[in-house]
């Protein structure tokens, strides 16, 4: 998959609020939750989701803080791909904490 341009990537970004630019090649998220089975509970959606698309973010878990960063360093950069999976991530964070 082809890396985005600059422009491409800063015009994602407009409509991803809480999404941020780590470097060229990164970006972050961090979501908090209720409680810390309520963290793990996504985790789980987010890696059985991930395996499905072969794609995987890096994740961290802190007590009840969940961080995930993406890129595709296949492509060294950021893709189409990276943001059609954060946009379900969100989806999947605003389901979990309803
Ligand atoms: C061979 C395998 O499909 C690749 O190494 C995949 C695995 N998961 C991946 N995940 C992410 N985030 N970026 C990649 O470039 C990537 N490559």
């Amino acid at each position: 998959m082809e890396r985005l341009t600059e422009e491409g990537i800063i015009k994602e970004l407009e409509n991803l609020p809480g999404w941020k630019r780590l470097d060229e090649k990164w970006i972050e998220r961090k979501y908090r939750f209720k409680n810390f089975l309520a963290g793990v509970n996504f985790v789980d959606q987010i890696a059985e989701y991930a395996e499905g698309k072969k794609h995987h973010p890096f994740i961290s878990i802190d007590y009840k803080m969940v961080t995930l960063k993406i890129s595709s360093w296949q492509a060294k950069g950021l893709t189409d791909l990276d943001f059609e999976m954060v946009k379900h991530f969100d989806e999947l964070y605003e389901e979990a904490e309803k």
